[in-house]
């Protein structure tokens, strides 16, 4: 059965709670573009994802591992990496998310939980964002309970807060300065998603 989540069609997955994706539509997101500062450019971008498909590609090829796309953040940092990585996979999807179109995280809350596929694989992670860690330390913490032989790590960017974090990627293409960051699948308030660039945003 077809459901649509968030914009996907979703084929026979259990949607355990349908979280909130509608974008703040009391908020302005060209004045929010507008307002805000570019930090990385589409280029610097696309440079750091070749360079983590070399070194993700030097560790697991051969595993025939699960490539595992946190959503809906990490859909453009997946869609740009899966065709650089020339080994055979399998792919796969969670998501969960604690921001809810806000620029705070919250409690997680699961739409999609790993399941039982992840058992005796190679689980490559794939999200956008390594903020505070609460969001990967989760999904490391199901896919290792569900029987995954081990987990790795990847992230677009990683955001620099000067702490410990309750988890490490094992691959970071890029570091955010401790700002909210949108763009190359974050959002700003729900929007903004497909910018080919990375964009810090102005609190005033
Ligand atoms: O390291 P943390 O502080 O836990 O934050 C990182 C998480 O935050 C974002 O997800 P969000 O909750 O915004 O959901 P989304 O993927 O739907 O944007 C991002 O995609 C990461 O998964
Ligand atoms: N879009 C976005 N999502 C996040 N999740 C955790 N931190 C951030 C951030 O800075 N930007």
């Amino acid at each position: 059965m077809a459901k649509h989540l968030c914009g996907y069609v979703v084929f026979c997955r259990k949607v355990i709670n349908k979280g909130a994706c509608v974008a703040n539509r009391s908020v302005n997101p060209e004045q929010i573009l507008q307002q805000s500062e570019i930090i990385y450019t589409e280029e610097d971008v696309r440079n750091a994802i070749a360079v983590l498909a070399k070194k993700i590609s030097a560790r697991i090829a051969g595993t025939e591992p699960l490539v595992m796309c946190v959503m809906g953040g990490a859909v453009v940092f997946s869609g740009q990496l899966l065709p650089q990585l020339g080994f055979p996979l399998e792919f796969d999807y969670v998501q969960a998310s604690r921001y809810h179109e806000k620029t705070e995280g919250e409690q997680l809350v699961w739409t999609v939980e790993p399941r039982d596929n992840v058992r005796g694989k190679t689980v490559l992670l794939l999200d956008d964002i390594l903020d505070e860690g609460q969001t990967l330390a989760a999904i490391r913490e199901k896919c290792l309970a569900h029987g995954a032989a081990e987990v790795v790590i990847a992230v677009l960017v990683e955001k620099d807060l000067e702490r410990v974090k309750p988890i490490q990627a094992d691959y970071v293409g890029l570091s955010v300065p401790n700002r909210y960051v949108f763009g190359c699948g974050m959002d700003v308030y729900g929007w903004w998603r497909n910018l080919p660039a990375i964009y810090a945003l102005n609190v005033n």
